[in-house]
């Protein structure tokens, strides 16, 4: 209910008490993050912990990063990450933005030449930080060597004016009333903005006091590295926000009663119908899924990092493959899942009182930042085309590639699948999704090497991606997990994840030879079972995500279940009903009416 400009200034008020508390409490930057969490409004705070220091401790050198961080951690200047401009967003080698060193001052001239390179999105820029991680294309001596990132400072530290040369707003209102209306994106136009030559991050590449330019020892990749690591946290908010919307859907479709009475009886719980089930039991598989897997994304972004350290970059085109796949699939996944909720829950749930719409706007972005889901898929396709022709050549893949190796088997095998209860073998399931992602990758790479085409591949990314998630599903189970039963629960949700995968994917299955049509239709009815087994725990299984009533926000998903009274009281809380009469009354409904009535008696 909250005007852009109070919504804007209530996030500001949110985010000021939550770095109080942590500094009160001494918190450290992990428990400092997850009590961003509950802030639970997309705001300055996020760029500034999860991008602008991110791509100092990766780009800069070990001195830059004592003199940035130590500030960045006091928040005494809050940074914003300023890649993308008006014209260029997915394609960052086309940014337009010129840093131009002058060795006469020993300065960058920082400078926006066209409209399109108009810095544009960056979280925070618009009203809050003072300073950014911009990126430019490095000029030194004539020549041109491509983007690199600079920190600038935008705004005065004594009263937050923009510096001179800068020119700075908001761009504006963006989908839904409440949702990302909270984060101030902006726009800003630099004008030939000096700053010291020690303010380019050097770490993977120096200009010297002459202005001769040195590349380090390190990959230039390095440069992509912050969106490597955001793009790990994005699967665990994908899975956050996905759970959230089950936990609502689940619950309200437990109350939410429709037909089926007899001689006067009850009607049925509508998650009792099949077809509600078969709509939403996959979604909180899916949810489980992504938890999952993205808890071993964190652990293989640890582990990467930690090789970085010790220069060894061997890791790093797989960690951008699977960071790049998983944030993409995921994403979209919960986007697309959110408006299924939201129809899940029938008229109720297209009311914002119903929590799902300001979950839908506010996650449906993350399909766009931090790389358009598209583009980083057919990231996903080059790094495959790459592994398969090494195959070729003899090489043994590792990681998540290492089943690529059994080629031999992959290629030609048959699915040993003859009953509806051998959809129960893990084993089984995760041979026809490697056979799947390996012969979608060979064909693609066959038909690449006759008609070389960008876009090929997309679909194959998508296989191995999904291949990827069935997985990590699958060795989860293999943990020791407590609690009475609830293995058995979460293998159920397993095969629910991986048999709905064949039966929305089927067409691949049966074309490349991987499932028959035989055993697809034993998938689905081995998917119905599961959906009849997964139905008396269905509750407890979103209870298991163990949000507060405050959190979930949403007068359907109440863990009470007491949704009518909820969706009554917050009707009556809509500024349309503080009058019984409506403003607007006596100039546009009174004179229409009276108009009317006299007509009337003539
Ligand atoms: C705010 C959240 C709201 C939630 C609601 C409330 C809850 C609050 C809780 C908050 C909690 C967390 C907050 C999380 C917030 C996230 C906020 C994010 C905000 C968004 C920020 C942005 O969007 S920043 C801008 C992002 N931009 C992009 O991603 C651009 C995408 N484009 C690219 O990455 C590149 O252009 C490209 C990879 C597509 C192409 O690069 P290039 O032109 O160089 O070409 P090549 O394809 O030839 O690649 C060259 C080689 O480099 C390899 N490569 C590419 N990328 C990487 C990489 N990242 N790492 C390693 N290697 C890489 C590539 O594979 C090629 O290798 P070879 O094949 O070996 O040559
Ligand atoms: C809410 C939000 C917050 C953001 N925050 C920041 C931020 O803090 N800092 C920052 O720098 N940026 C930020 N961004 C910008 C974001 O990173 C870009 O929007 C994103 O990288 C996509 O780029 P684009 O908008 O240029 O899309 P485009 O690349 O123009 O995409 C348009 C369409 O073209 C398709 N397409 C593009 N290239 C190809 C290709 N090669 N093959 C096939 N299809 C293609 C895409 O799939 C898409 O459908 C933010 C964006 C949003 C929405």
């Amino acid at each position: 209910m909250l005007s852009r400009k109070e919504l804007f200034k209530d996030t500001l008020k949110k985010a000021a008490h939550a770095w109080k508390r942590t500094v009160e409490l001494h918190l450290t930057e992990e428990e400092a993050n997850l009590l961003r969490l509950y802030i639970d409004q997309p705001g300055y705070v996020d760029l500034h912990w999860v991008m602008f220091v991110p791509a100092i401790k990766g780009q800069g050198t070990e001195e830059q990063q004592k003199k940035w961080l130590t500030m960045a951690y006091k928040f005494q200047i809050i940074g914003t990450y300023a890649q993308t401009e008006l014209g260029h967003g997915s394609n960052v080698q086309g940014l337009e933005t010129t840093a131009t060193f002058d060795p006469s001052t020993d300065e960058f001239i920082m400078h926006s030449p066209t409209l399109t390179s108009s810095k544009w999105w960056p979280g925070g820029l618009g009203k809050t930080s003072t300073h950014a991680v911009v990126y430019a294309r490095l000029i030194t001596e004539g020549k041109d060597y491509g983007i690199h990132g600079f920190i600038m400072q935008l705004r005065s530290l004594d009263d937050h004016s923009p510096l001179p040369g800068i020119t700075i707003g908001d761009i504006g209102g963006k989908f839904g009333s409440g949702a990302y209306n909270s984060m101030d994106n902006g726009v800003m136009r630099l004008d030939h903005v000096r700053i010291p030559r020690d303010q380019m991050l050097m770490r993977l590449a120096q200009v010297t006091r002459e202005g001769k330019y040195v590349h380090s020892d390190v990959p230039k990749q390095l440069l992509y590295g912050t969106m490597v690591y955001v793009r790990q946290t994005i699967v665990a908010d994908a899975s956050r926000a996905l759970s959230r919307a089950v936990c609502i859907a689940v619950r309200y479709g437990a109350i939410r009663k429709q037909f089926g009475s007899k001689a006067g009886g009850p009607e049925t719980q509508v998650l009792n119908y099949k077809t509600q089930q078969s709509r939403l039991f996959p979604f909180l598989a899916s949810a489980y899924a992504f938890r999952f897997v993205g808890q071993w994304l964190k652990w293989l972004y640890t582990d990467v990092t930690q090789k970085l350290e010790s220069k060894d970059f061997s890791t790093l085109p797989e960690a951008h493959a699977c960071t790049a796949g998983l944030k993409s699939v995921t994403t979209s996944a919960t986007a697309d899942a959110i408006e299924e909720c939201q129809k899940l829950c029938g008229g109720h749930g297209y009311l914002n009182s119903s929590g799902l719409p300001e979950l839908f706007a506010v996650n449906l972005p993350a399909c766009t930042y931090e790389g358009d889901n598209v583009v980083l898929l057919l990231q996903v396709a080059r790094f495959l085309m790459k592994t398969v022709s090494q195959v070729a050549s003899g090489k043994q893949p590792v990681g998540t590639t290492a089943y690529m190796g059994n080629i031999q088997h992959l290629m030609q095998c048959k699915s040993v699948v003859n009953t509806v209860e051998d959809w129960l073998n893990p084993a089984a399931i995760k041979e026809v999704f490697e056979a799947r992602a390996l012969r979608m990758a060979v064909n693609c790479a066959q038909n690449i090497s006759k008609a070389p085409s960008q876009e090929e591949g997309f679909e194959a990314a998508v296989a191995h991606v999904q291949l990827i998630i069935v997985t990590k599903f699958i060795e989860k189970l293999q943990e020791d997990i407590l609690g009475h039963g609830v293995k058995e629960q979460l293998q159920k949700l397993c095969g629910i994840y991986a048999l709905h995968l064949i039966h929305k994917h089927l067409g691949d299955f049966l074309s490349t030879g991987c499932v028959t049509a035989r055993q697809g239709s034993l998938a689905n009815e081995r998917l119905g079972k599961l959906y009849a087994q997964v139905r008396p725990n269905a509750v407890a299984l979103v209870d298991a995500f163990d949000y507060t009533d405050h959190y979930l926000g949403s007068a359907l998903g109440r863990y009470d279940g007491d949704v009518y009274s909820a969706l009554y009281k917050e009707a009556w809380k809509d500024p349309l009903n503080e009058t019984v009469v409506p403003d607007g009354y006596q100039e546009h409904l009174r004179p229409l009416l009276k108009q009317q009535l006299k007509l009337s008696r003539l």
